[in-house]
């Protein structure tokens, strides 16, 4: 069939399995090639083909409600509901999302990013559905990565004793982004490989149901044998014990396995769990061999080779950072390395490798991860804690209330620090600085470079207290360390260049726009300084005195939130201290950020040189009363 014509998926109830399996492989021949354009989570979605086309036969969505965990597998599920014509924009700027999307369609109908949330809205709308009366199905779609988060356990323990109705559907690749992790994908080993024992559970309910009713107590002696004997034989029974019926382990890429299970599930009053087995980037070699979690998620790359392209000559800030403390780790053995499920984004696969006693890949599990680092710390160790911007948010309460106020020395790095890009508003990295600026114990910087990172990471690691080092996606400059590396002075900005009329302050890679900015302004005679404010806490209050000393106007530039920001401390701290500087801040006020090329989302947002030369004219314009010349 023409894929481009489909508008909605109710076409597939009509469907046979041999029809399924061409468009099947019509779609991945689709998405192997779209993707090798546009760049995307590919290798999760050639895993959910047969899934998602039999999710949609044997459900009506958008009646019944399909929940995506994390949200990057639903690609099929967009061409199935009328967006195809959209995947040459995937993940670009005002283009299609690379998660579910709320205004995209009514077909989406919770939007993700972040994982493990999935089993918790399930039992919100479930309850909603109950409660209104309604009669949907509910069908939440969670992987085993998704499956180790804390949220997704904590959901089960209450699906299970509400016995609330929903299925369940749990898509075991083994892979989280590198292999999965942990006790819980030990588990689903188990279940996996315990085909034989199904079927031995399989034949005895079937022998139990055929048993003469000769009686109630006979009838309940034999369930009684049955439920005990569950401890030997029956599969799943994790979720058996927590009160949620198991289906499983399904072949998620035959069709017919699918229905059979998912007609069942149907018919179950009661939580049901469909234990489905897929193959991450099932149908493209590069992507089906992949062991190490490259064809996750990636961009454009050609398709006979599976190279990807554009690949940088300088190594990524990841890859600087975790090599970097791997270095120090070498001549300090109190240095260790934790990750949420990060290893490969965050680099640490050759800490991981030379110093395997070291590391730690603790699963999708923040909140864990920061309060196993306050407990390292608390036993004298270093821990270094290498997270995402925007998954630190889920442990906030840990960094707070475990390494903060315990005054434990955490190191973490934040990575993904600022925009990220593609993967957009559930992503971008702009909201830690607002809250870790109010932790008291906290020192948080970022570095112009590499050079200075280098210099921070020294710190870090001599730091008595919990210490974060920000850093972006993308790469380092390429600069090469002369000599020793210079010794940094604990909370002291750096004076970049000088300027008598007014005051560009900034931090990390913006500030290359504002010396770019401060160059431009000379030849509208604005002499404009500008400060490297590396420290965001604690701020450099030497400097501050002298900038609200000499009353000149400030210009502060972050790729940030505003609210909480570099700008919004530095002007409670002026007003605080009676200074009354003309001050204006660029930065993100109160938006989310969506999906694109991280220099259009800049040139929107007004993080560019040509916005800090504009503001700084209507700043000085503002502060002395008189036009200032083009
Ligand atoms: C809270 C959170 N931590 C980390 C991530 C990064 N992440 C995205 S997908 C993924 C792996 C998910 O594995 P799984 O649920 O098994 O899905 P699969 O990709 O295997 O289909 C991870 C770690 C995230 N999105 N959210
Ligand atoms: C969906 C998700 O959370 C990750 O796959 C994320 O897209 C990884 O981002 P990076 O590509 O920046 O590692
Ligand atoms: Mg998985």
């Amino acid at each position: 069939m023409n894929l481009y014509s489909i508008k909605e998926p109710s076409f597939l109830k009509e469907m046979d399995e041999e029809e399924l399996k061409i468009l099947a492989q019509d779609i991945r021949d689709f998405l192997i090639e779209s993707c090798s354009r546009t760049g995307g989570h590919i290798g999760a979605n050639l895993g959910v083909v047969e899934l998602t086309l039999a999710l949609h036969k044997h459900f009506n969505s958008p009646e019944d409600r399909l929940i995506f965990d994390v949200g990057h597998q639903a690609y099929i599920h967009k061409i199935l509901t009328g967006r195809i014509n959209d995947f040459d924009s995937l993940r670009q700027y005002k283009g299609l999302c690379g998660f579910p999307k709320l205004r995209e369609s009514e077909h989406d109908v919770w939007e993700a990013g972040h994982s493990s949330t999935s089993l918790s809205a399930a039992m919100g709308i479930a309850k909603a559905r109950d409660i209104k009366g309604e009669k949907n199905y509910v069908v939440p779609i969670i992987g085993d990565g998704a499956l180790t988060g804390g949220m997704a356990l904590e959901a089960l323990n209450h699906i299970g004793s509400d016995r609330t109705d929903m299925t369940i559907i749990l898509n075991d690749n083994e892979m989280s982004i590198a292999p999965n992790v942990g006790a819980v994908h030990n588990m689903l080993g188990r279940m996996r490989t315990n085909t034989q024992y199904n079927r031995v559970k399989h034949d005895i309910e079937d022998f139990l149901n055929r048993l003469p009713q000769v009686g109630v107590k006979l009838r309940d002696m034999a369930d009684r044998i049955k439920d005990s004997m569950k401890y030997l034989i029956v599969n799943g029974i994790f979720f058996e014990e927590l009160g949620i019926k198991y289906l499983g382990p399904v072949d998620g890429h035959d069709f017919e396995e699918l229905s059979n299970a998912i007609q069942i599930s149907k018919d179950y009053n009661g939580p049901v769990v469909i234990h489905v087995i897929t193959k991450k980037g099932k149908g493209y070699h590069p992507a089906e061999d992949d062991k190490m979690g490259k064809w996750h998620g990636l961009g454009p790359y050609k398709i006979d080779t599976g190279e990807v392209l554009g690949s940088k000559s300088t190594p990524s800030w990841s890859e600087f950072m975790s090599n970097t403390v791997l270095e120090h780790a070498k001549s300090d053995d109190r240095i260790v390395a934790l990750t949420p499920a990060m290893p490969v984004g965050s680099k640490l696969t050759k800490f991981q490798n030379e110093l395997p006693e070291r590391f730690f890949d603790v699963g999708i599990a923040e909140q864990h991860a920061v309060t196993m680092s306050a407990g390292l710390a608390a036993s004298g160790m270093r821990p270094y804690l290498a997270i995402y911007s925007t998954f630190l948010q889920r442990g906030f309460d840990q960094l707070l209330h475990d390494v903060d106020r315990q005054n434990l020395n955490v190191f973490i790095g934040i990575d993904r620090s600022g925009l990220v890009g593609a993967d957009g508003e559930t992503h971008q990295g702009v909201f830690d600085i607002s809250f870790i600026t109010p932790l008291p114990n906290m020192t948080l910087m970022m570095p112009k470079d590499e050079i200075e990172a280098s210099q921070m990471i020294d710190l870090a690691f001599s730091h008595e207290g919990p210490i974060a080092l920000r850093y972006p996606r993308g790469n380092v400059k390429g600069l090469k360390q002369e000599g020793t590396s210079e010794i940094l002075e604990y909370g002291k900005w750096e004076l970049m260049a000088e300027g008598d009329d007014m005051t560009i302050i900034s931090f990390g890679p913006t500030l290359d726009l504002a010396l770019e900015a401060s160059d431009t302004l000379k030849d509208a005679g604005i002499k404009a300084g500008v400060v490297n404010a590396r420290f965001l806490k604690p701020m450099d209050h030497q400097m501050l005195n002298a900038l609200g000393g000499n009353g000149k106007p400030i210009l502060t530039v972050e790729e940030s939130m505003l609210t909480g920001g570099l700008g919004s401390l530095i002007a409670s701290y002026l007003a605080d201290n009676d200074y009354n500087n003309a001050l204006h801040r660029i930065g993100i006020d109160n938006e989310y950020i969506e999906h694109g090329d991280v220099g259009k989302l800049l040139e929107d947002i007004g993080i560019t040189a040509e916005n800090i030369v504009l503001q700084s004219k209507l700043l000085m314009e503002r502060a002395n009363g008189k036009q200032i010349k083009n």
